[in-house]
Formats: structure tokens, sequence, C-alpha cells
């Protein structure tokens, strides 16, 4: 059975790509076959495996999207990368913003990427999706076609009204067009204990949404070297596989193949 996992927030800057990244890597080291997906024109998930130039790439997450959109014949292997760690990459660039555009007028535009993601799943264990730092149609789509949301919170301080904000948006698509959805856990990233700021929002985080939210246990350490991952082209497993920011992910991991699917 495969599960499929957004991971979101409308914040930028907040650590999504880094942990899909590296969640996504991590599961595919315990021997999980795992498709990662570039679902903000940035391109920043496919920039940071390696492939240095998205706007280049001649099939991305769009190209698809709008052949479901016309009902044209998709084959499943279109536009799929093979990273050297172990994981699949269906990319994404800049024609993800004109494709949010146009899926504007287009009948049931909540559910195009769903139509893709259901035909493909049998074909995984895990497909992460690295959302944009909005909640624009391409973020709808992505918690449609999820069975739950993995939500990175930096925590240099604590954005309870953005946080209010995007857990009203699950719960509404949640409501509305996907009643499985549920939220894998909150994630504390760029955390640096060396000040007692950082103990005091992790804390904050558990009383505020502890018993509704799942937090997750590990959190992320504020580091350099997980900065420097996504100019490499490679996870933080291979960059500095020492460094207690891979200890931190591959803890993640672990927690996440503990929840059930
Ligand atoms: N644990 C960390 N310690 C230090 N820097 C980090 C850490 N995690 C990520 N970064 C850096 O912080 C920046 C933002 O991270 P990332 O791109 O993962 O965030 P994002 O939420 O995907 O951003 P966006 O909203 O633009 O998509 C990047 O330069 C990244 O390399
Ligand atoms: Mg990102």
């Amino acid at each position: 059975m495969c599960k499929v996992i957004s991971v979101v927030n409308q914040k930028g800057g907040v650590g999504k790509t880094t942990t899909t990244v590296n969640v996504g890597i991590g599961l595919a080291r315990e021997g999980k076959k795992v498709l990662l997906i570039d679902a903000d024109p940035q391109g920043s998930l496919t920039a940071s495996l390696g492939y240095e130039e998205p706007d280049d790439l001649r099939i991305t997450l769009a190209t698809i999207m709008m052949d479901v959109i016309n009902e044209e014949e998709i084959s499943l292997e279109d536009g799929i990368l093979h990273h050297q760690e172990n994981v699949d990459l269906l990319p994404a660039n800049i024609e993800l913003s004109a494709l949010e555009v146009t899926m504007g007028n287009v009948m049931s535009r909540e559910m195009i990427m769903k139509e893709y993601i259901d035909a493909i799943r049998s074909r995984y264990d895990y497909i992460l999706i690295d959302c944009m730092p909005s909640l624009g149609m391409m973020t709808i789509n992505a918690l449609v076609s999820s069975d739950s949301v993995l939500i990175p919170v930096q925590a240099a301080y604590l954005p309870v009204k953005g946080l209010q904000q995007l857990i009203k948006t699950i719960l509404t698509v949640k409501k509305r067009l996907n009643r499985k959805l549920a939220i894998e856990g909150i994630l504390l990233t760029m955390v640096d204990f060396r000040t007692n700021y950082a103990r005091d929002i992790a804390s904050r985080v558990h009383t505020t949404y502890g018993s509704q939210i799942e937090v997750f246990e590990n959190v992320i350490p504020m580091s350099v070297k997980a900065a420097e991952t996504s100019a490499e082209g490679k996870s933080i497993y291979m960059h500095c596989p020492k460094g207690k920011v891979a200890e931190a992910y591959k803890n993640l991991t672990q927690e996440v193949l503990k929840n059930e699917k």
C-alpha cells in the first residue's frame, strides 16, 4: 500500500524542500520505493536533487497535469527522473505557475493531480509532494491527492496565525474533498538548541497543538550542513552522514515509518 504525504506550509523558507529530500531519501534507505513530486514552480526540489536547470526539462508535473486536463493518454514513465540515491522524481519548473492560472476554468480543478497520483501510486510505497509556499490551487490539488500532511515549521518564531490558516484549509479539504486526509505531524525545523528561545517554542507548539495535532518528537537542528546539501544535489546522508542533521532526519524517517499507513 502506498502512502502519499504532502509537505505543506504556505510560509516560505521553513524547510519543506529540505525535508522532502531527506525524508524521501531516508525512506528509500529503509528499502522503500519512493517518488518525490515537485509541486512548486520554483523547482527547488528538482534543483536540489541535481537538476540545476529545471526550466530546460521537457516533461514536468505541469505537462502531466495538462495531459490530464486534456484527457490525453499518459504513460506512467513520462517525466520520471531517477536520482542516484534511489528515489524517483517528477520535476517541476516555471510552467507550473502558468498551469495554476489555466486551472481556474477547468472542471473539477481540485482533482487533476489526484487523477495522476491514483494511476501511479501502486508503483510506490511512499509518494512525497513538495508544495509551494501558498495555499493556492496547486497546493489544494496536492492535499486532495494525499493521505496525510507533514507541516514543517521554522522554530525561529511560532507563526500561530499562519498555522491556524493552514490547519483550517486542511480541515476544509478534508471535509469537502478528501475525507481520509490526516495530519502526519508538525515538524520543528532549524532549531537552535543553544537558545532557550528555541526550547520555549518547541514547548509552545506542544501546548498549542499537541493534543489536537501530532508534533514529531524529533526536531531538525539548525546547521549550515543542511543548507549546503541543496547546492550539492544530494541528501544530508551523503553530504554529512555523521552530523546531527543526518541523525535527526534519520530518526524522523523512523517516526514516519511508525505512523500507520
Ligand atoms: N536545518 C537547517 N539548518 C539550516 N538551514 C536550513 C535547514 N533546513 C533548510 N535550510 C535552508 O533554509 C532555506 C530554506 O529551506 P527550504 O528550501 O527547504 O524551505 P522551503 O520551505 O522549501 O522554502 P520555499 O517556501 O521557498 O519552498 C534553504 O536555503 C535551505 O538550504
Ligand atoms: Mg521549497
